[in-house]
């Protein structure tokens, strides 16, 4: 596998590093979901990691930020190596957001992002959540910038909402809202507009334009590549586990090989009657060949028409 990554691109003019992963791998078993990733975030970034379903991308996400120990290598945040405790990560400065929605459901939108603030107040989740002694001082101030945060991302009316009764596409805002309540220096992103329309999609992008213009860094994870080529200062692509390329969304989209592994056909805005009678004359050319000896394998040949796996937009 000895073509398979390509060294680390910083473009010019990013700051320093946020975040940076070093030689993470993580095995299960006799399974290597992640294989030696290097990887850097820089502050006032957003970077994207694409590539197809299981090819570790979530599991990345896990070293990260506690939730697995990598089997080997490290990862450091602002030049310290990040302890393997989800609370510990979350405190030096980095929140992520889940693939499936982990909102406390029966808690109103705003209690929800008050809970996200524990790890910033010294009183604490159980005090925050008692209401303990102690808890009375700090709540005028932690109740406030939890409405900042629900202005910003477009939830204040809502506030005293129960979260199971908001949209899905609010749930995912408000997920995001309760992850910048601990104010961190990194966020990630997995899959944040999975289920979403278009508009949800494009407000989603809006949004994270505006984090990064706080001055935090982003890293995230998902199959929409018109929302990944949009906003990503580079983009980095995993293939069963190995980083096989990353560079600008320029780049990777005209990478022949995450085209092979992944992407399929380059990416446009949508798929015309050019793209059409292109892939049908390839789907004609494969049928004149095959069963030719290259069909045996699927590892080379074809390349796929069907586009980014993933969940269905
Ligand atoms: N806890 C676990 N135990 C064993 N195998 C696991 C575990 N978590 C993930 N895997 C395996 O590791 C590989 C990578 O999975 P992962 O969920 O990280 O992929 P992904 O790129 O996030 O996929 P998707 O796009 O579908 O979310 C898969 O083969 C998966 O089955």
């Amino acid at each position: 596998m000895t073509h398979m990554t390509t060294d680390t691109v910083t473009p010019a003019g990013t700051g320093t590093p946020v975040l940076h992963a070093s030689g993470v791998t993580m095995r299960f078993g006799g399974l290597t979901a992640v294989r030696n990733v290097e990887l850097t975030v820089n502050s006032g970034e957003i970077v994207g990691l694409i590539g197809p379903n299981g090819a570790g991308k979530t599991t990345f996400f896990n070293c990260l930020t506690g939730l697995y120990i990598p089997t080997e290598g490290t990862v450091s945040y602002k030049g310290k190596v990040l302890p393997h405790r989800s609370h510990l990560v979350t405190q030096a400065g980095i929140a992520r957001t889940f693939q499936n929605i982990r909102l406390f459901a029966n808690m109103t939108v705003l209690e929800n992002v008050l809970v996200g603030r524990h790890t910033r107040t010294k009183e604490g989740l159980w005090s925050a959540l008692l209401r303990g002694p102690g808890f009375k001082k700090a709540e005028r101030e932690s109740e406030a910038r939890a409405m900042e945060l629900l202005e910003f991302t477009g939830l204040a009316a809502k506030r005293d909402h129960l979260a199971r009764n908001l949209p899905y596409g609010e749930q995912r805002k408000l997920e995001i809202a309760r992850a910048l309540a601990s104010e961190p220096g990194l966020l990630l992103l997995d899959e944040p507009t999975a289920g979403m329309n278009p508009q949800e999609t494009r407000a989603t992008e809006e949004l994270v334009f505006a984090i990064r213009d706080q001055g935090i860094a982003v890293l995230v994870i998902e199959h929409d590549m018109r929302f990944i080529f949009n906003l990503c200062d580079r983009v980095a692509c995993l293939v069963q586990g190995e980083k096989l390329v990353e560079g600008t969304a320029e780049v990777v989209q005209g990478d022949e090989r995450v085209v092979a592994a992944y992407l399929g056909t380059p990416f446009e805005d949508a798929p015309g009657a050019e793209e059409v009678a292109e892939v049908e004359a390839a789907e004609a050319h494969a049928t004149d060949r095959a069963p030719g000896p290259d069909s045996t394998t699927g590892a080379t040949g074809t390349t796929s028409t069907t586009g980014p796996e993933g969940d269905p937009k």
